[in-house]
């Protein structure tokens, strides 16, 4: 735990030291982390490029608010009349994304500062699930399940003229899904997110999933503060026992920040099927050796993992090395793309060039994807299929 904790605070340590311009070891190593992008000509989700790459992609972990153009963000605040610093989107990127490493907190407040600009927004909300398509279709994604909380996006202090239900969202969600879906070629659902900081809307997102489970809706996350070592709210741990009674799929932010005792709790107290992140599980040898016995997947995501000082801000020692070489189960995801300033075509480089990962092992890690999605088993099967054609797996 105390690793951990003075992991979160050297990640501000060292921005705090790179800002200042000192040349310690530390800020050496940040400096060369080069995140993100390292090549301009490579653009983020932000300046979307042209070219259209070989759909063979699928992505499990992607939160839909954290993946906002910022060009819509511009758009929707000049529409509803809410004053922003900046007018542009090279201007308005400082305040919407982070740039190198700091921690889970700060990554927090910048969502913070953004959220109020779509909340209430129907429109707006909308377009986001559309153009989500639309960008993931360009970076080779076949399939993706976009995760958000509803409740997040229903009203916004800065603009109280909109207002949306949670339902409503929902349902903007679902439509902007689908329409992208059916423009763009690419696949999509979503998972509904419970937040840890509150337990308040628990109960009622878990019946918003049973509610939509027909209409794109697959599954129940669990996101927001994992603080290392406050407990988790027992409503939490009650709504995903209600989900797991309903036959709703489930997924839990685990040992991103916190430690393998928080993925330890997700998978037997939660029944998660799936773990976001999961890094911290290391530090306990004997429950990640239980964990690949039982296939447990890790949804990894390179970028956020550094930028959210999740893990020690250099190439040559993130968790993901020991889950390739330990055979264990995990897939690559871009988590908050356009807050991390990455997307999905940004990570796999990452993980060639400096993980040395190569074709073999992405095919394995779409295919671990894909077998681990939260779509029906019909469709699961059509989809290994799809990624074994893609890749050439025979
Ligand atoms: O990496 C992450 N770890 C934990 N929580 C996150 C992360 N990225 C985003 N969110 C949180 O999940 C909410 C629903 O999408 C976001 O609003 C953000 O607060």
């Amino acid at each position: 735990m105390a690793i951990r904790q003075s992991l979160q605070g050297l990640g501000c340590v060292l921005a705090g030291t790179l800002l200042r311009g000192s040349s310690s070891v530390f800020s050496q190593v940040v400096r060369n982390l080069k995140i993100p992008p390292e090549d301009k000509k490579k653009e983020t989700s932000a300046t979307m490029g042209e070219t259209e790459i070989k759909k063979n992609r699928v992505e499990l972990h992607l939160h839909l608010d954290g993946a906002v153009r910022p060009s819509t963000l511009l758009d929707a605040a000049k529409r509803r009349g809410i004053p922003l610093p900046a007018d542009t989107v090279e201007g308005l990127l400082p305040h919407v994304s982070m740039d190198r490493p700091d921690s889970l907190v700060a990554m927090i407040k910048v969502f913070k500062f953004f959220i109020p600009i779509i909340q209430g927004d129907g429109e707006t909300i909308k377009r986001i699930a559309y153009e989500l398509c639309e960008d993931q279709a360009k970076h080779g994604v076949l399939y993706f399940e976009a995760r958000y909380c509803p409740h997040f996006l229903t009203q916004s202090k800065l603009d109280k003229t909109m207002e949306l239900t949670p339902t409503e969202v929902v349902e903007l969600v679902n439509s902007g899904l689908n329409e992208g879906s059916r423009d763009f070629g690419v696949k999509a659902r979503s998972i509904l997110c419970l937040i840890r900081d509150n337990p308040e809307f628990s109960m009622e997102i878990v019946q918003l999933c049973d509610r939509f489970r027909n209409q794109g809706v697959v599954a129940i996350d669990l996101a927001g503060n994992e603080v290392g070592d406050m407990a988790t709210n027992a409503e939490h741990i009650k709504a995903f026992q209600e989900a797991k009674r309903l036959g709703i799929h489930r997924t839990v932010h685990a040992g991103e920040i916190g430690g393998p005792d928080k993925v330890e709790e997700a998978v037997f107290k939660m029944d998660a099927e799936r773990i976001g992140h999961g890094y911290h599980i290391l530090e306990d040898p004997q429950l990640y050796a239980k964990l690949r016995d039982m296939n447990m997947h890790f949804e990894v995501c390179p970028v956020s993992s550094y930028i959210t000082g999740a893990v020690p801000p250099n190439y040559k020692e993130h968790p993901a090395l020991s889950f390739a070489k330990d055979g264990a189960n995990f897939s690559i995801n871009s988590d908050d793309p356009s807050v991390f300033r990455t997307h999905l075509s940004r990570e796999y480089d990452l993980i060639r060039e400096h993980w040395n990962f190569d074709d073999k092992l992405i095919a394995q890690l779409n295919l671990n994807a894909a077998e681990a999605c939260f779509l029906p088993q019909d469709e699961k099967t059509k989809l290994i299929q799809q990624v074994k054609e893609a890749h050439g797996i025979q």
